[in-house]
């Protein structure tokens, strides 16, 4: 894939109603279950991205057919908990750890041996935290010490467990969840602090006996799937881009139509406030089993905090867009406990530490989060990294600092977030390719 460089420049007042992208672990997990539920499954505002393409392709790769009727609609035909075929090619994931995870979790399960590859940086990242606990269940996977490739042996006879996650993952959770489909007796994990409960309430969705409550997960194997429609809610951490954007810019009000409210994700709706963020939730409903709401943003003046530790897990992925309302901010805002964002597509306290002093804020690393003293953004290159979050991060950066903020290897936007530049530049951002 070419090299794409952005250059974020002084914009808004922010205005207008964004339609954002489905969610894209809802996206990954609706198409795991319907692929091997029995019968078709439709799923709505799927998200068209390259992680969730990834992971269709992977399933028309083990004999599922997808069908894609519309943009942002698949249809999924399922085949049965025993209906995969093993594919001779290796099944490649792309940058995406969800689609990694969760699919070996549920290859540990099959009668055929599986190849599980991904892009340069879904290589780097750290699988043992799957790997172990499922070779306890009973599966066999090799892999390059703890990294890609994973080498998944099939006809391997599963057994539950009870696992207390070292460390608070959703997609360890569901693999484990999706492994324990095919395990004989009890699966059944706790959690160090609850993480999002998608794959609970998608499997019991489709007729699969789970009882759950926050931080717990317990189901037995032997059971099946039948087939349901999903509907996608708006993905809340691509909303997030949008949420720090209005709140840091004088003069914007955005609307955000039917974003996902999970509880488990909107720990940054919770961290702005505290920030002093004009964010208003209307018109709360379900929709899919999921709470949804339309999120209004209006410009207001942030100043810092220390985020309560107690908050990570609900904002994992919101870290680096938090960095840049606390750059923005008046005074110092202090993270501690985040050491995850180590081992994301990038180390994005690293990452998010060394653009930003090159913007000139004074920002202090530590091993699990930061130390963000507030002020002015200035003009300047970043690196990326190829980190799709980071790249839009700096993005919003742009917005207020005082001159062009250079954003380097911005390729992999389309992971999470297809079509981001112009949805922002539809709004009032001044986002264009760089020379
Ligand atoms: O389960 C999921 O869909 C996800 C869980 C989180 O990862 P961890 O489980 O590694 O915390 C998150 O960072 C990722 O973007 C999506
Ligand atoms: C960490 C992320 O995703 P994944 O783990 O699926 O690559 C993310 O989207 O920020």
């Amino acid at each position: 894939m070419n090299r794409l460089d952005w250059c974020s420049r002084a914009g808004g007042p922010l205005r207008g109603s964004l339609r954002i992208p489905g969610d894209k672990s809802v996206s990954h997990r609706a198409l795991m279950l319907a692929a091997i539920a029995e019968g078709d499954s439709r799923i709505r505002g799927f998200l068209e991205g390259e992680d969730t393409r990834a992971t269709a392709a992977v399933l028309a790769q083990l004999g599922v057919r997808v069908e894609t009727p519309a943009v942002g609609e698949r249809v999924v035909h399922g085949v049965g908990l025993h209906g995969l075929r093993g594919s001779p090619q290796e099944l490649d994931c792309g940058n995406a750890g969800t689609g990694m995870r969760l699919l070996t979790g549920l290859l540990a399960g099959q009668t055929f041996d599986s190849i599980l590859v991904g892009d340069a940086s879904l290589s780097k990242r750290p699988m043992r935290r799957v790997t172990e606990p499922l070779a306890q269940m009973g599966a066999h996977i090799d892999s390059r010490e703890g990294l890609p490739p994973l080498h998944v042996h099939g006809g391997k006879a599963l057994h539950g467990i009870r696992y207390e996650l070292p460390v608070a993952s959703a997609q360890v959770k569901s693999a484990l969840l999706l492994a324990g489909l095919y395990a004989a007796g009890d699966t059944e994990i706790i959690e160090p602090h609850p993480t999002r409960d998608y794959t609970e309430r998608m499997l019991a969705a489709f007729g699969w006996p789970i009882t759950f409550s926050p931080g717990r997960a317990r189901l037995a194997g032997g059971y099946a799937l039948r087939a349901t429609d999903v509907d996608v809610p708006a993905d809340f951490s691509s909303a997030a881009f949008f949420l720090v954007a209005a709140s840091i810019v004088p003069g914007s009000e955005l609307r955000l139509p039917a974003v996902g409210l999970n509880p488990r994700r909107t720990g940054l709706l919770q961290a702005l406030r505290l920030m002093g963020a004009d964010i208003v939730v209307e018109h709360p409903r379900e929709s899919g089993g999921e709470p949804v709401g339309d999120l209004l943003v209006r410009h207001a003046p942030l100043h810092g905090i220390d985020l309560p530790e107690a908050l990570v897990p609900d904002m994992i992925d919101e870290f680096p867009v938090l960095f840049i309302a606390a750059a923005v901010a008046s005074g110092r805002t202090r993270v501690c406990g985040a050491a995850e964002l180590r081992v994301k597509e990038s180390d994005r306290i690293t990452t998010m530490a060394a653009g930003l002093r090159m913007l000139g804020t004074a920002i202090e690393e530590t091993p699990d989060g930061a130390v963000i003293q507030g002020g002015a953004i200035g003009a300047g290159t970043v690196e990326s990294l190829t980190d799709h979050r980071i790249a839009m991060s700096f993005a919003v950066a742009g917005l207020v600092a005082t001159g062009p903020v250079r954003i380097n290897d911005c390729r992999h936007v389309a992971t999470s977030f297809p079509g981001f530049p112009e949805l922002a530049n539809g709004c009032g951002f001044a986002l264009q390719v760089a020379d």
